[in-house]
């Protein structure tokens, strides 16, 4: 599904949050939003989902204006957002139950797309049993067994250890390949930004506009890992973070393929 963000503008009061925003997010392309705390990245993936209406502008997915939330565009959040009280088997299938498919088809489902993200045998466990990588494991399962066509991810790994994060990064990128929908993810990790994207949109502080974009495609093509370095350093460099002092900016710096 494409999405399009036509000059959207955003203000709460006199605080003006988004100004003149405009992007066009082809089907299937994952394009993260990096940029300084607060500038106005969350309220984007608000208005992609129909939970805030934009002060100005238009957005549309697939043509149509975005009216309010659909089941076709499904918004994850960085805190685990499961259910306490059901299973994860339960939480997954609750999905599709909304849908009003049938309870024993959405279990059978729920079952598979919880074995797809490696939770086969924790299906009756409930989310305090699991740790908080797993929970957001079967938050994945849950945001994709509707196939939605727009994912608005939510620094969806932001509360996890550097390594579940980059397990988790792995099984992601394996489920948008598969299903292909398109993604926006926020998020304050610019390796996990240049390890998913297709596209990097970089904001200023509030009202936040795009600094600089930058366009991943050709990267997997050539795997240029001195080219990623230098996104990397400019990255780091826009959002005031000084990339010489980056010890993996330096390997990657160094590294021949
Ligand atoms: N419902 C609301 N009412 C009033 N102000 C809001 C509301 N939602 C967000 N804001 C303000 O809008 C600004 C942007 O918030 P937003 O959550 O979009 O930023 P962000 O870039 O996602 O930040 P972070 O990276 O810290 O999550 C903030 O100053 C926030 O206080």
């Amino acid at each position: 599904m494409k999405l399009t963000f036509d000059n959207i503008s955003k203000q709460y009061g006199d605080l003006h949050v988004i100004e003149n925003f405009s992007r066009e997010f082809e089907e299937g392309q994952l394009v993260a939003l990096v940029g300084p705390s607060g500038c106005g990245k969350s309220t984007l993936l608000h208005i992609a989902a129909g939970l805030e209406k934009a002060s100005g502008g238009n957005i549309l997915a697939n043509s149509e204006p975005v009216r309010g939330p659909h089941p076709e565009r499904t918004l994850m959040f960085q805190e685990n957002a499961l259910y306490p009280w059901l299973t994860l088997a339960q939480n997954v299938a609750l999905a599709l139950e909304f849908q009003k498919i049938d309870k024993k088809k959405a279990r059978e489902q729920a079952f598979q797309w919880l074995e797809k993200v490696n939770l086969k045998g924790f299906e009756d466990y409930y989310p305090h049993q699991v740790s908080g990588g797993m929970r957001q494991r079967a938050a994945l399962a849950r945001a994709f067994i509707s196939h939605p066509k727009v994912l608005l991810l939510d620094e969806p790994f932001g509360a996890l250890d550097a390594l579940t994060r980059m397990t988790l990064q792995d099984s992601l990128r394996d489920l948008i390949r598969e299903a292909r929908p398109t993604v926006l993810l926020v998020t304050h990790d610019v390796d996990e930004a240049l390890f998913l994207a297709d596209r990097i949109l970089v904001f200023s502080n509030r009202p936040a506009t795009v600094l600089k974009e930058f366009n991943l495609t050709h990267c997997e093509k050539t795997h240029d890992l001195s080219e990623f370095a230098a996104m990397r350093r400019q990255i780091l460099g826009l959002l005031g973070i000084h990339a010489e002092q980056d010890d993996v900016a330096k390997l990657l710096e160094g590294a021949e393929v």
